[in-house]
């Protein structure tokens, strides 16, 4: 089996005396897709959080590249390669696609942000970014007119530019129409099975996640209930009660 990129260790995290999270204990192997499933408010963008280093742990242990993320700065998981996407929108709507790319791009070379100076020096990256995640026509529109599965591709895009080997997706389809999903989860399978990257992703849709995960991890009031293949996951008593009959 592949080394485990990430390790997490009876992992809690707790706010305001409420436990968030309890006792979390899993692997994400390299190369892997690991999707994490879970009812609202079940924890899985706290995980996340804390995946990411943008929360500490409030219990256990996570490790990078067997590298304890409590004993690195909080700007360490990106430096190591470990990106993510937000639920909501972080785009700006009065930018362009290509503006976008661009100035992720200067982020990633550790320039800083300005949109009037040496915009040539990055034009290939934003020109292959763009071929990459299929935005290369919508080059000069402003995000704030994309589709939501176009300002969807246009997060990744901006996630790519960085080249992360681990790729944290928090709900990379929430808002997007049913036409454009399709599209979406190809380009997302690309990224993992064509890149080879680690991709961890929150998804609500377990129709998505056939084909496209190896295993999924069902979360449940902060707690691991399940993980396991899609398939088997679909199949387990446990987690259908978890849903209250709900579709999963
Ligand atoms: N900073 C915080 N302070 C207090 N409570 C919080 C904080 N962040 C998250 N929570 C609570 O933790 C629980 C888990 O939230 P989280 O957003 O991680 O769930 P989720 O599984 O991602 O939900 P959803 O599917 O709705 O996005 C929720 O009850 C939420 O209200």
């Amino acid at each position: 089996m592949a080394p485990a990129v990430l390790q997490l260790t009876d992992v809690g995290w707790s706010v305001g005396g409420a436990v968030i999270l309890d006792g979390i204990g899993l692997e994400a192997h390299e190369g892997e897709f690991l999707a994490f499933i879970g009812p609202n408010g079940a924890g899985k963008t706290s995980l996340f959080n804390l995946i990411s280093g943008l929360l500490p742990v409030t219990r256990g242990r996570i490790a990078l590249d067997g590298r304890d993320l409590t004993d690195l700065p909080p700007a360490a998981p990106a430096r190591r390669g470990l990106g993510r996407t937000f639920q909501t929108s972080s785009l700006w709507p009065a930018l362009t696609v290509a503006e976008h790319v661009r100035l992720a791009a200067q982020a990633a070379q550790g320039g800083s942000y300005r949109l009037w100076r040496r915009a040539g020096r990055y034009s290939e990256q934003v020109a292959r970014t763009l071929e990459r995640t299929h935005l290369t026509h919508r080059a000069d529109t402003l995000a704030g007119a994309l589709s939501h599965g176009e300002k969807r591709k246009l997060e990744l895009a901006l996630l790519l530019v960085g080249e992360p080997r681990v790729m944290l997706l928090d709900e990379p389809m929430a808002g997007v129409s049913a036409d454009e999903v399709p599209p979406l989860v190809e380009l997302i399978r690309t990224l993992h099975r064509e890149e080879g990257r680690t991709v961890l992703m929150v998804e609500h849709h377990m129709d998505v996640l056939l084909g496209l995960a190896d295993r999924v991890a069902v979360l449940h009031h902060g707690t691991l209930l399940a993980l396991d293949t899609p398939e088997a996951v679909m199949a387990d008593a446990v987690v259908q009660e978890a849903y209250l009959g709900e579709a999963l």
